[in-house]
């Protein structure tokens, strides 16, 4: 398939880099025509360098359109030129964290109408017409409100994009709906080489992260390695919310991660690709059986 198209919806600029962007370089260099919508403008996030502290909703509440110049150069960094915020830049704002009064500013993205939200996608996605989209699962991957939402009007534009007769434009099936994952045996081995590492990071344990997939659940290993630096440069990008040392990053949070090369898809809706033996453990791969699918857009025709 030569015209291949992937249409990847995050709730905040920083998501698409560390969750996708090692997957976004990969097909963009590959060809492919990648579509980045992101929900929200990330207004309510804690600043990471003291100089910009002053950007903080809570004082200047100037986050916001700073975070749209660190998503631009994400974007340029893994080299998608095809980005739109859901609707229009600041449609829907930023929810905050669960339970948190930003959860009901007149404009969270928490509080959102469903189908208003999965409207305003299903004209990017009878636009574009994908044959793959990338979200959360219904945790939204950890329980944030905005990825919660994230995946909520994915799913629902998912349905309607295809629904003869809903809005204007020609019905759009999307052949593949994917769910980002990563896996605890990945997220154990990080874990473990952090703490003999000694950096300046804290070390929390897999079981106490809000995250994580059994390696059962991963129906997709994409090897993106050759791409991994873009990632880091992208991560970069988001200086306001991600301090990156390579192999590690950290939020603000200063939890430490590794910065991952093999980016792993749980797939929610479609027919699963040939399954082929993955990249090895040590690259960040997981163990046996390789019955995984390393491709996004196998199995389409
Ligand atoms: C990766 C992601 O979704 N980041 C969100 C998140 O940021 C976290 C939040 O500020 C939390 O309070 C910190 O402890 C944690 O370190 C941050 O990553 O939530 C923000 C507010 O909704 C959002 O702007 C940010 O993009
Ligand atoms: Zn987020």
């Amino acid at each position: 398939m030569t015209d291949r198209r992937l249409l990847l919806v995050h709730a905040h600029p920083d998501d698409e880099s560390i969750g996708t962007g090692a997957t976004m370089a990969k097909y963009v260099a590959e060809g492919a025509h990648v579509t980045l919508v992101t929900c929200t403008l990330g207004e309510e996030g804690e600043v990471v360098p003291n100089d910009l502290a002053h950007l903080a909703a809570d004082q200047d509440d100037a986050l916001g359109p700073y975070r749209v110049g660190e998503l631009a150069a994400a974007c340029q960094a893994l080299g998608v030129e095809d980005h739109r915020f859901l609707g229009e830049p600041g449609r829907w704002r930023d929810s905050g964290m669960m339970g948190v009064a930003a959860n009901d500013h007149p404009r969270a993205f928490w509080g959102a109408d469903l189908d208003e939200a999965a409207g305003e996608l299903v004209k990017v996605i009878r636009e574009v017409r994908p044959q793959v989209l990338v979200t959360y699962d219904d945790n939204g991957f950890y329980g944030h409100p905005d990825h919660i939402q994230a995946h909520r009007v994915s799913r629902r534009a998912f349905e309607l994009a295809a629904k003869p007769g809903f809005g204007e434009g020609e019905p759009w099936q999307i052949a593949k709906l994917y769910h980002t994952a990563v896996a605890r045996s990945v997220m154990r081995r990080g874990v473990e080489v952090l703490r003999e590492a000694g950096s300046g990071f804290y070390v929390e344990d897999v079981e106490d992260m809000p995250f994580g997939s059994t390696d059962a659940d991963i129906t997709t290993e994409i090897d993106a390695r050759p791409w991994i630096g873009n990632k880091v440069e992208a991560m970069r990008a988001h200086a306001t919310q991600i301090t990156v040392e390579p192999p590690w990053f950290a939020l603000s949070n200063n939890i430490g991660q590794e910065v991952l090369g093999v980016e792993h898809y749980i797939l929610a809706v479609g027919v699963p690709g040939p399954a082929v033996p993955g990249p090895p453990i040590e690259a960040g791969g997981l163990g046996e059986p390789h019955n995984r699918e390393n491709d996004l857009f196998s199995g389409i025709h």
